[in-house]
């Protein structure tokens, strides 16, 4: 009788399904008699099956009818608890049929009561067959549990066969690579190629594999989408039982994130490195961990320091290191940041000021793990504060404290007084004639002037008081606690003293003389608006008086300013008024005798005063800025007067008009004057210009750029006052101008029979006629003057003796006398 292997060996624990005992005796007998030994148990009924199949079995052996039980149903528990368990049916009553529909259902054998020959065989296969059933479902519920995982893996996992074709890719993959498995089997892992890896990885990644090695390395793939990303691969070949490649299993993991953040990371190291700010890391204890270029210059420290073992002292050595540890560092723990600014000392000594921002980085408990601190070195900026601070403070010419500054201080000085009872003092100096040495010698000459009163006036001030610049030619000094009356006088005296001496500009030497006016704090006012303003008036009282003069303010001085001030207001409206005029006065040509054209010189009647000179506001309208709009209006006027005069049948006759140096100056000047000609249809010729030879000889080259265009608009340009100023004779041949106009004070002189003077009228005529200028006489107040500059072969002369400047309708009617001198 032949028995079974592992069960020969072992106790076979066999379950017998069996309501007779009998039978189920006999068939432990038949196999224990064929060798096995035998561990068994009988039930009869499905309870006490499925309490039995609460142990585990080899085999079970079932009876196929029963009374309480049948073998179908203990099949089906059978199976149910146990599904690779084998069963053997013994029946005395089983046929083919039922036989077959038994193993149908799940039963691996059976053999009939009677004839138990089979048995033994049938049990040993049974329980082989059952082992390798066991077997191969463990199998493949490992490789279920296998693809599974693979499947839902976080690393993207494709396979290969040994050719390259994709055999399979998991989620993981498709999530990273924007392909479906459906899209990339049988293709060739070539469709991530990004083009971006070096060729060489590749030919070494085939090497390896192919040789049976894995490949591990990263490399940069590209999405369906186009977009590169990195991973982390693994590739590894998979035998077979000979040792043949049969696959590649590629596992990638994405550190695209990982990539960027290095990337990112070493910008931003380049970044710090490169910034010229001091930025540093730096522990609770003041352990510096980092510490960028900027840093490492700062404070002279080589390159590979260990900077871990260098502490906040050894780069701050004075208080700024203690004040960030004890006081910002606690408070940046408790608020997360502090930005602020601190002057820091560097290595070699030097105390830079700094702003500052420190921030807290907590660590994964929250608690503080260390701080960064950035230092921007801000000493420029500080400079350009102070720079602006001392524009905004100081005058630009003379470098004294200007106005605003002056009035700080002043406000300082009036509370001061209030408290202790003391007393100051605030004097005004304007220069006398200070007009006449800008115009004869130029601003240059002016400015000189002003700085060299400016360094003078300082060397008279004690360490409390302030000289200050109004700017122009007036200046400030306050006296801090004057000891009395003689103590002002006493600086007068020095200040006369020390400004009143030469000035020396190039060959000249400049006398400058002033006037003072005074105001005492707190008796002439106890609020700066007042103290200035007293002082003003002072001032104006003392000029009015001449040259060199001070006065002391006393209370009835301010209804002249302030009658001035509102003079200044009428002024602002007499355009609007109508309350200007012009009168015009007659030119006449010395060889026919008759009227050649007129200047034109404004009039002003105002509502109240009367008549008001234009040598009283015409510098007015210059200091308001008015003389743009004025000087506008009276270009056109002028020259729609003149196209009266030609419609009233005294064609070619031309005016002229005044140009200040305000006027010339302005940008506007050529448009202006062409508009004027245009709109009044002046036929360009029949318009003259006239200005002194102050205004073209203060910037000549700039001037004869001016005088070029308006020449070349066909306008006449006139010098007026010519022999007043410091005309360069060079350059008036270079000017493009028309005519000379001999200042009227030469003519007095003739008069009065000065031969100088006259000298200067003859070499005036001999000059202009040498360079081909017409020449016109001013101030022609007799028959013997106008004699005489026939005799010179003057030109053109204009004159009180000839005719007062007249309104238009007067002239007009003058005119029409057809008067002849
Ligand atoms: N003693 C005396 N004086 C004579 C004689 N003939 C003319 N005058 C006066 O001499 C001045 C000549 O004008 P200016 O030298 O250009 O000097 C002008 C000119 O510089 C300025 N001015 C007048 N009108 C205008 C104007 O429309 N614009 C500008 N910018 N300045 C003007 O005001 C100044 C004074 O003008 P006015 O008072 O009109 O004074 C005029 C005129 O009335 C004379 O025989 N004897």
């Amino acid at each position: 009788m032949s028995v079974a292997t592992k069960e020969q060996t072992g106790t076979l624990r066999a379950l017998m399904i069996e309501d007779v005992e009998d039978d189920a005796l006999l068939l432990v007998d038949y196999l224990q008699s064929s060798g096995f030994a035998l561990e068994w148990r009988r039930v009869d009924s499905e309870d006490a099956l499925r309490n039995a199949m609460l142990e585990s079995w080899d085999i079970v052996f079932s009876d196929f009818s029963m009374p309480k039980f049948n073998g179908k149903r203990a099949l089906q528990v059978v199976r149910e608890i146990d599904p690779d368990l084998p069963l053997i049916f013994v029946s005395g009553t089983i046929g083919e049929d039922v036989a077959v529909e038994a193993m149908k259902a799940g039963a691996q054998n059976y053999v009939m009561k009677g004839s138990l020959k089979r048995l033994p065989s049938a049990v040993t296969r049974e329980i082989h067959d059952a082992a390798l059933r066991r077997e191969q479902r463990e199998a493949e519920v490992t490789l279920r549990k296998l693809s599974m995982a693979v499947n839902q893996a976080a690393s993207s996992v494709f396979i290969t066969d040994p050719e390259g074709c994709i055999e399979y890719v998991n989620l993981a993959f498709e999530r990273l690579t924007g392909f479906t498995q459906a899209e990339v089997l049988g293709r060739t892992p070539a469709i991530l190629c990004s083009g971006q890896n070096d060729g060489a990885v590749y030919s070494e990644l085939w090497r390896k594999i192919r040789g049976g090695e894995v490949f591990r390395g990263t490399l940069v793939n590209r999405r369906k989408d186009g977009s590169l990303f990195y991973e982390d691969k693994i590739i590894a070949p998979i035998k077979d039982g000979d040792g043949r490649i049969t696959h590649f299993v590629s596992t990638g993991n994405d550190i695209t994130q990982r990539v960027r953040a290095d990337q990112d990371r070493s910008r931003l190291a380049a970044i710090l490195e490169g910034t010229p700010d001091i930025v540093a890391i730096l522990r609770p204890d003041g352990q510096v961990v980092y510490l960028n270029h900027a840093g490492r210059a700062r404070f002279a420290l080589a390159p590979d320091i260990e900077l871990g073992r260098l502490s906040l002292h050894d780069l701050f050595p004075d208080q700024f290191s203690e004040r960030l540890l004890d006081e910002i560092f606690p408070r940046v723990g408790e608020t997360g940041s502090w930005s602020g600014e601190a002057v820091l000392m560097t290595s070699s000594g030097i105390r830079v000021p700094v702003s500052q921002v420190v921030l807290r980085h907590l660590d994964e408990y929250g608690e503080v793990e260390y701080f960064s601190t950035v230092i921007r070195d801000i000493s420029e900026q500080k400079r350009y504060e102070a720079e602006l601070k001392y524009r905004a403070t100081h005058d630009r010419l003379t470098n004294l404290p200007n106005r605003f500054m002056l009035s700080e201080r002043l406000e300082q000085e009036i509370e001061r007084i209030k408290f202790d009872g003391s007393q100051a003092t605030v004097m005004f100096l304007d220069l006398d004639d200070f007009k006449r040495i800008n115009d004869s010698l130029g601003h240059a000459a002016g400015d000189a002037v002003l700085q060299a009163v400016a360094r003078r006036l300082r060397t008279c001030m004690r360490p409390s008081d302030i000289a200050a610049s109004h700017g122009g030619d007036e200046f400030t000094v306050l006296m801090s606690e004057p000891a009395g009356f003689d103590d002002v006088m006493a600086m007068l005296h020095k200040l006369r003293e020390v400004i009143e001496r030469p000035v020396l500009y190039g060959m000249h030497e400049i006398f400058v003389t002033f006037c003072a006016g005074i105001a005492l704090c707190p008796a002439d006012g106890d609020n700066v608006t007042d103290l200035l303003r007293n002082a003003d008036s002072a001032l104006y009282r003392a000029k009015s008086s001449g040259a060199k003069q001070y006065s002391f303010y006393s209370s009835d001085m301010n209804a002249r300013g302030d009658e001035l001030l509102s003079l200044e207001a009428d002024l602002r409206r007499a355009l609007s008024n109508d309350e200007f005029h012009l009168e015009y006065q007659p030119q006449v040509d010395l060889t026919s005798g008759s009227i050649i054209g007129a200047e034109a010189l404004i009039r002003w009647v105002h509502p109240a005063h009367g008549l008001i000179s234009p040598v009283d506001f015409v510098p007015m309208l210059e200091k308001t800025g008015l003389i743009d709009t004025v000087g506008e209006w009276v270009m056109h006027q002028a020259c729609e007067d003149c196209r009266a005069w030609h419609a009233a049948g005294f064609a070619q006759l031309r005016v002229s008009v005044n140009v200040s140096a305000l006027q010339f100056n302005d940008v506007e000047l050529l448009g202006k004057v062409r508009r004027a000609i245009e709109e009044e249809a002046l036929p360009a010729e029949l318009l003259e210009l006239e200005l002194t030879e102050n205004i073209v000889m203060r910037d000549p080259q700039g001037a004869t750029e001016i005088l070029q265009a308006l020449h070349s608009m066909g306008v006449r340009i006139a010098v007026d006052d010519f022999g007043t100023g410091y005309s360069s004779m060079a350059y008036l041949k270079t000017f493009p101008i028309d005519v000379l106009k001999i200042d009227q004070t030469f003519m007095r002189g003739v008069e009065i029979g000065d031969s100088s003077d006259a000298a200067i009228v003859e070499a005036s005529v001999l000059f202009a006629r040498k360079l081909g200028l017409e020449v016109v006489a001013e101030g022609v107040e007799t028959r013997a003057q106008l004699d005489f500059l026939r005799d010179c072969g003057c030109h053109l002369a204009q004159g009180f003796f000839m005719s007062r400047p007249l309104p238009q309708a007067k002239l007009l009617a003058l005119l029409r006398t057809h008067p002849s001198w």
